[in-house]
Parts: structure tokens; C-alpha cells; sequence
């Protein structure tokens, strides 16, 4: 366990990645303006991007000495699989933005870590080549990230195909109806590169490059979605773990529940959606006390450093989930 990690050697001191700051500014100096700005930015005035982070200042640890850490163990569980440490990688799509090998090298990396992944359904490659990818470097549990969409037999493929490959859960993404407005994306008319496709939704490039990323997103989710309808449809079609990504409150929770979720998590889609909501770890306390174990609970936004998992731990979730910081380390 333990040790400093082992910094990349660079000629210049001040170009050695040590943290996941470091990491940020060096994928700043290899992006493209765009990229960067869909990538980095949040929705409207940036608040809940901002507080996701800065939340985290606020508390404090009370450290407990003299205790014996010579074998301490970060492994724990998650989706009954032990994992190395409690962080995995979120759903976030177009990772070929950052590298060619996109979310095939996320699943590498996570397989190599011993930690899951989460495939956004605007992943650049397929189901089948992401499993494939991470299960060649060793066993990786996945979970299918879905947004609820207007083409019922296209989300009804996309599940039986996750099912096939041996996905574990689906994390269904309740936040977006629609996708945030985002002002960076509309200066910069931001729109996915040409040469990369969204293959689990059968769009190749030239499809995609014909509309803005707002329009390609509206195009296919459906905004009458909603708890009574989607869940229990949902139930009916997989026996899948079904996850809320995307609660905030206590009433979300209580309707997870209610609705026999397996689990939720607390997330506020990185900002990135509705701007002004909580930052998910002042969120979580109220999530974690209305559940009252009923629910298990894991939580994203904002997670940068062991502390930030350690806090989120403490305040009750039981695994962490990081998405930016994919795309910088792709980068
Ligand atoms: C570039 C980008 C793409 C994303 N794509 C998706 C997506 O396709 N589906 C989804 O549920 N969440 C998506 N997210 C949100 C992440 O799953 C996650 O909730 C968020 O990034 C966590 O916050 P963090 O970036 O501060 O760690 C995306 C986030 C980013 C930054
Ligand atoms: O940008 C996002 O946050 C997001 O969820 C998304 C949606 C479609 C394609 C890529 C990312």
C-alpha cells in the first residue's frame, strides 16, 4: 500500500503530474479550444460546476492517531466485485475527443486498476470492443449508462446487447430531459470530430457532424420521461442492477426506493445539467438519511484527491466516481 507516487520524468520540474490538478492544466496545453471548453465548462454561470469542488473545502477530517496503518486496505465492493480502491470511471461520452483509443483505453486502465467503468451510451466505440478491451487486461465489471430514449426498440437493443456483453447494471441518467445549456458549446458550435461515431446508437460521422451536439442529443432522449412509466418498464425488460444517476434530494431517493432501484447516485451530472443544484457532497448527507440503508448510494462531482473520496465516504457514500479527469488523463 502507500508511497509517493512516481512522478513521469519531465525535463522541467514544474511540468510533473503529482496531482489531478496538474493532470488538468497539462491536458489544457493539448486540446483544442472547443474540446476543452465541452470537456472543462459547466452549464449556465458555472455555480454547481464551481461548488462541486470547492464544497469539499468546507470540511474538515478528524484524524484519529495512533492506529496501526502498516496494512491498511483501500480494496472494497462494488456491484459484489471487490475493487482496489472505491473510485471508477463515470459515463462520459466522446472520449475519443482525448485519444483515439478513447473509452477502449479507459476500460484498459480500469482493468489494470481492478476498478469499474461506466459506458456512456455516446461512447465512440462499441459495447463488445469496451468489454472486450477491459476484459483482456483482466475482469472489470461495466455499467451501461442509458438516458431514457424516444426510439423504445433502440433502447430496448442497446439493453439486450449490454446484457450479452455481461454488463452489471444499467445507470440510467435522470437529469438530463434535455441537455444543459451550455454557452461554450454554442459559441464554439461545438460538434463531435469528424471520423468519430456514437456505434451504440448506429450514427456514424457524417450523421453527426450535420447537427449541433444539442441537437443530436434532443434527437434521440425523450423528455417525457419520469419515474412511474421508465422503472418499472425497465424492471419488465432486464434483470440488469437499475441505478438512478443524477438524484440530489431525499424525495428522489425515497422514489428510487419505492420503485425498487438497486441504486442511486448522487450526482449532478458534473454541472455540466440543471446549473444551480447542490453540490452532490452537500447533497449526499440528506440523500444517505432519508435512504437509511435501504439504497445503495455512490456519488460523482467534483472528486479530485483520495481526501475528496475519503469525505465522500465519510458523509455516507460507498463508492466514488470520477468523469473529467478521464478525459485529462486520456489526453
Ligand atoms: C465530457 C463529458 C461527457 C459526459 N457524458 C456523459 C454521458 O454521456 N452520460 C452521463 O450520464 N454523464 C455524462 N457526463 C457526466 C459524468 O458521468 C459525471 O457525472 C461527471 O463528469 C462527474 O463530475 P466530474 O467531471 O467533476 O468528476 C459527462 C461528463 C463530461 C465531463
Ligand atoms: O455532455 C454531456 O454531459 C453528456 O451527457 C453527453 C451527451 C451526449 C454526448 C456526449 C456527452
Amino acid at each position: 500500500m502507500g508511497g509517493n507516487p512516481v512522478p513521469i520524468p519531465t525535463k522541467n520540474p514544474d511540468d510533473r503530474i503529482l496531482c489531478i490538478e496538474d493532470l488538468r492544466k497539462s491536458a489544457l496545453k493539448k486540446l483544442p479550444r472547443e474540446v476543452a471548453d465541452f470537456i472543462n465548462c459547466g452549464s449556465t454561470d458555472q455555480i454547481t460546476i464551481h461548488e462541486n469542488t470547492t464544497a469539499y473545502n468546507k470540511y474538515r477530517v478528524r484524524s484519529r492517531v495512533l492506529i496501526d496503518v502498516s496494512k491498511a486496505d483501500t480494496s472494497t465492493i462494488c456491484f459484489g466485485q471487490r475493487s482496489s480502491f472505491p473510485l471508477g470511471c463515470s459515463p462520459a461520452g466522446i472520449q475519443g475527443l482525448a485519444h483515439p483509443d478513447g473509452e477502449l483505453a479507459t476500460a484498459r486502465a480500469c482493468a489494470k486498476k481492478g476498478v469499474p467503468m461506466a459506458i456512456s451510451s455516446f461512447a465512440n466505440y462499441s459495447i463488445k470492443d469496451i468489454r472486450s478491451a477491459g476484459l483482456g487486461v483482466g475482469p472489470i465489471k461495466h455499467a451501461m449508462q442509458m438516458y431514457t430514449l424516444k426510439n423504445r426498440e433502440l433502447e430496448e437493443g442497446i439493453i439486450r446487447e449490454a446484457e450479452r456483453q455481461g454488463c452489471t447494471a444499467i445507470f440510467l441518467t435522470a437529469d438530463s430531459p434535455v441537455l444543459g445549456v451550455r454557452y461554450n458549446e454554442w459559441r464554439n458550435d461545438f460538434r463531435t470530430p469528424d471520423g468519430l461515431g456514437f456505434p451504440i446508437y448506429g450514427w456514424d460521422t457524417e450523421k453527426i457532424r450535420k447537427q449541433t451536439h444539442d441537437d443530436s442529443f434532443t434527437n434521440i432522449t425523450d423528455d417525457s420521461h419520469n419515474w412511474a412509466r421508465d422503472i418499472p418498464w425497465l424492471r419488465s425488460v432486464t434483470n440488469m442492477e437499475i441505478w438512478i444517476k443524477g438524484v440530489v434530494t431525499a424525495e428522489d431517493t425515497l422514489m428510487a426506493i419505492q420503485l425498487g432501484c438497486d441504486g442511486i447516485i448522487v450526482s449532478n451530472h458534473g454541472g455540466r445539467q440543471l446549473d444551480g443544484v447542490p453540490a452532490t457532497i452537500d447533497a449526499l448527507p440528506e440523500c444517505v438519511a432519508a435512504a437509511q440503508g435501504r439504497i445503495r448510494i455512490h456519488v460523482d462531482g467534483g472528486i479530485r484527491s483520495g481526501t475528496d473520496m475519503f469525505k465522500a465516504i465519510a458523509l455516507g457514500a460507498e463508492y466514488c466516481w470520477v468523469g473529467r479527469p478521464i478525459f485529462w488523463g486520456l489526453s
